[in-house]
């Protein structure tokens, strides 16, 4: 190995802050990345997804980037790990080989890492679903990994279309997985919760729109204020 770049953790993301984002939804939080202008809201490509669906993951970004389905950098990086954490690896997408199966993710279990996300696929499909640590990736295939090294570790990678800073929030769901960059948690959170309220209040407008229905009554204005203005102005 000649050049080698592992960097330490970042500090974590104060709970208070994963607090107020496990309230929001992926979706609430891209929106207000969006009326942020931050690229791309934060989005991993949509083949990223978990292995299992009801595993939400939410933690403080421990970066690898590696290629060609070399794992060395990730077993490197688990053993390394704390709890809190989050692997985000930027495997380019690689469909040629898997990057780990089931003993490494019970490893990083075993650390207590808060999830493990590969650009690039897993195998084992049963044994990392059977485990309660969230894996997401690119899909299975059962080619073994290489084992080359370095890679690097806790550096500015590309991961699934995004780009990811050690130390950002990543939060994984059904959905797919959202990366917060970590200098803007706070407005971030501040603009997803006013589309949070906005939600909540056009749910109300539903639900009376229903109510009217239902009794045959005349029924209320349904569209969204936005969409009238537009059409007004069309
Ligand atoms: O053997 C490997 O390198 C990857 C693997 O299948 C596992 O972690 O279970
Ligand atoms: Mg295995």
């Amino acid at each position: 190995m000649s050049k080698v770049n592992y960097n330490d953790l970042t500090e974590l993301i104060p709970q208070a802050l994963i607090d107020r984002v496990k309230k929001l939804s992926p979706a609430q939080l891209c929106d207000g990345m969006e009326s942020l202008g931050i690229e791309r809201n934060g989005c991993m490509d949509a083949g990223l997804m978990p292995l299992d669906d009801s595993k939400v993951l939410i933690g403080t970004a421990c970066t690898v980037d590696t290629e060609d389905g070399d794992n060395f950098p990730i077993h490197v990086a688990i053993y390394q790990g704390k709890p809190g954490y989050v692997l985000v690896v930027a495997g380019k997408g690689y469909t040629e080989r898997c990057y780990m199966g089931d003993l490494m993710g019970s490893a990083a279990e075993a650390v207590g890492l808060n999830g493990i996300i590969i650009d690039g696929y897993v195998r084992d499909k049963e044994g990392l679903a059977s485990l309660s640590i969230p894996i997401y990736a690119k899909g299975i295939m059962q080619r073994s990994p290489a084992k080359r090294g370095p890679g690097e570790i806790n550096t500015v990678v590309t991961c699934a279309g995004v780009k990811v800073k050690p130390g950002d929030l990543i939060l994984g769901d059904y959905d797919g997985v959202t990366v917060i960059p970590r200098d803007r948690i706070e407005e971030v959170l501040e603009a997803a919760e006013k589309k949070d309220a906005y939600e909540e209040k056009r749910r109300a407008t539903i639900a009376e729109y229903i109510k009217y229905k239902n009794r045959n009554e005349s029924l209320p204005e349904l569209a969204p204020a936005w969409v009238t203005d537009m059409i007004n102005k069309k």
